[in-house]
C-alpha cells in the first residue's frame, strides 16, 4: 500500500491510497470499457500518464487551508477596509461525473486587525478546487475556511463557473454559467457592503 492520503475531507477516518500500479490498472479497465485497446502503442503508457494527472488534478486532498492560511500580517496601518482578490481561475472536476469544472472566484473579507498575504487567497481556491466539488461546496469551504483562519469581520465568495458535464454530455448548454455566492459576518447582514462587493467584482 502507498502512503496514507492526508486530510481526505470525504470522511474523518484516513482513507488508504491504492497503489500506482492498482489506479493504471483501474484505467486500463476504462480504456476497454470506452472501447478501445490498452496493449496499442499510443495507449502503452496512458496509465501511467493518467495517474500521474490525477495527482496533479487532485494534489487538493494532500493539502489543508491551515497550511496557507496559518501565516496573517498584522502590520497594515490600521487599514481595515475590503480586500478583494477577483478573477481567480481554477479548474476543478464535478463530484458527479468527474468532469472539469471551469471558472473564476472571486474573494473577499474585511479585516478585523490582521491580512492575509494575497497569494494565499489564490492557493485556497487551489486546494479547494483540486478535488471533487460541487460548486456550492467548494463556495462555502472557502468562506468558512477564510472566516475560520483569519476571523475577519466578514467574508465573500462568488465563484462562476462552466460544468463540462452539462456542456459536453446530458443536457449540451454550452456556455451556460452558474454563478454560487457565500456571504458570512458584515457581508451577510449589511446589504451595503454586500453591495459593494458586487460593484467591485463587477468593474473594470
Ligand atoms: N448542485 C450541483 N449540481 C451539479 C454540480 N455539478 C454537476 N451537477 C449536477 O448533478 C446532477 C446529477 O444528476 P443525476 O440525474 O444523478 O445524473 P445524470 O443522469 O448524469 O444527469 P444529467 O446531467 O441531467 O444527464 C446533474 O443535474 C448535474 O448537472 C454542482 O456543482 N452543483
Ligand atoms: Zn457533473
Amino acid at each position: 500500500m502507498d502512503a496514507i492520503v492526508k486530510n481526505f475531507p470525504a470522511s474523518k477516518e484516513k482513507q488508504v491510497r491504492p497503489t500506482q500500479q492498482e489506479a493504471e490498472e483501474a484505467i486500463r479497465v476504462l480504456l476497454r470499457w470506452a472501447g478501445d485497446d490498452p496493449a496499442r502503442e499510443g495507449l502503452l503508457d496512458t496509465p501511467k500518464r493518467v495517474a500521474v494527472a490525477y495527482r496533479e488534478l487532485f494534489a487538493g486532498y494532500e493539502q489543508s487551508p491551515e497550511e496557507v492560511l496559518g501565516r496573517t500580517f498584522e502590520e497594515v496601518s490600521g487599514y481595515d477596509d475590503i480586500v478583494l482578490v477577483r478573477d481567480i481561475p481554477f479548474f476543478s472536476h464535478c463530484e458527479h461525473h468527474m468532469l472539469p469544472i471551469v471558472g473564476k472566484a472571486h474573494i473577499a473579507y474585511l479585516p478585523s486587525g490582521r491580512v492575509l498575504g494575497l497569494s494565499k487567497i489564490a492557493r485556497v481556491v487551489e486546494i479547494f478546487g483540486r478535488r471533487l466539488q460541487t460548486q456550492e461546496n467548494m463556495t462555502a469551504q472557502i468562506a468558512s475556511a477564510i472566516e475560520e483562519h483569519l476571523k475577519p469581520r466578514g467574508v465573500a465568495v462568488m465563484i462562476e463557473a462552466e460544468h463540462m458535464c452539462m456542456e459536453m454530455r446530458g443536457v449540451q448548454k454550452q456556455g451556460s454559467q452558474t454563478m454560487t455566492t457565500t456571504f458570512t459576518g458584515e457581508f451577510k447582514t449589511n446589504a451595503a457592503e454586500q453591495a459593494r462587493f458586487f460593484t467591485l467584482v463587477r468593474s473594470r
